[in-house]
């Protein structure tokens, strides 16, 4: 099971939303992240031929999804971020209409249906009317629309907004089960959804492919880079506007500061554990520096 990406590109006029994308994948989660428009959509939207191709080339099992054609739609599974639903319809009938729209049989259909329900815990909501669902149901819909048919790829656009924690916990790991088989590519601007079950990372900005590697690799990467301090309410306010945005602690000495930084300030103790993705993140997307590390960008 393979899929490969090379030179994606793509305009929204004279906007490079996408830039010379090139990646592949095998099962397992791979996690997309970056900022609000980094591209992540776009390359959902092209990975499933539902946003047209400018240059470049996406091939599942080495042969282009375009010339897949129909057969391409039976492999993927999309959640898409805020598509319109059929809003008079109930989640189960939504569900039903999806799977013949996918041509799965019709008894085959009702089974998946079922256990979709079981598994997303849908039974109470189940025939009320999509208008009336909240957003974590809606949210619990789409994701069961994408399962149907049990695809080999399953492309998730922000899987987990809308969902308390606890809903969130629940769909983190059983995204993950689903991994073992499938590649999943879940896109998410969420650290904490991706850091425990991605095998891969694409750290995303504006276009670029910044990174591609394991949360480890990355994580190994920004040791020596990040450090903590406590500091009075002005210092920390003055060195976050020099260095960018800086997490805020409570430990035992008191409120600490902790930069993530190539260079970091005098006075800042290095961390050596508990340095994680969401360290990551900040290094690559809040850092005043011009320039990532170029030694940090690729395993
Ligand atoms: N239909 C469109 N027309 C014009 N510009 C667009 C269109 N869709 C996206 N863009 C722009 O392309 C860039 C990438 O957008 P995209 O939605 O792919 O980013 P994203 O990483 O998914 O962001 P978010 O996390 O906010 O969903 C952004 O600058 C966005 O404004």
């Amino acid at each position: 099971m393979k899929l490969k990406i090379q030179d994606l590109t793509k305009h929204y006029g004279t906007l490079k939303a996408l830039d010379t994308m090139t990646c592949s994948f095998t099962p397992g989660v791979y996690g997309v992240l970056g900022p609000n428009g980094a591209g992540k959509s776009t390359l959902m939207g092209l990975m499933t031929d539902s946003l047209k191709r400018e240059q470049g080339s996406i091939l599942w099992e080495d042969r282009d999804i375009l010339e897949w054609g129909k057969e391409y739609r039976k492999i993927f599974g999309y959640m898409p971020q805020n598509p319109g639903l059929y809003e008079e319809m109930t989640a189960l009938q939504f569900l039903r209409y999806m799977a013949d729209l996918k041509e799965i049989p019709r008894r085959q259909a009702r089974v998946q249906v079922d256990s979709l329900l079981d598994i997303l815990q849908m039974h109470g909501f189940a025939r009320s009317r999509i208008r009336n669902c909240s957003g974590g149901m809606r949210q619990r819909v789409l994701l069961a629309q994408a399962l149907l048919g049990d695809p080999k790829l399953l492309i998730l656009d922000e899987p987990t907004a809308g969902l308390d924690p606890q809903e969130r916990i629940r769909i983190r790991n059983y995204i993950a089960s689903l991994a073992e088989q499938r590649i999943v590519i879940l896109a998410t601007h969420v650290v904490p959804d991706i850091e425990s079950i991605a095998k891969e990372i694409l750290l995303l900005d504006e276009g670029r492919l910044l990174a591609a590697a394991s949360p480890q690799w990355l994580i190994a990467q920004i040791a020596g880079k990040v450090g903590e301090k406590r500091c009075s309410r002005e210092e920390r306010e003055a060195l976050q506007l020099e260095y960018g945005l800086g997490q805020i602690y409570q430990r035992k000495e008191g409120q600490v500061l902790r930069l993530v930084s190539d260079h970091l300030p005098p006075g800042f103790s290095l961390l050596k554990e508990s340095i994680g993705l969401e360290d990551v993140y900040l290094y690559y997307f809040h850092r005043k520096q011009e320039e990532v590390d170029p030694s940090v960008t690729r395993a």
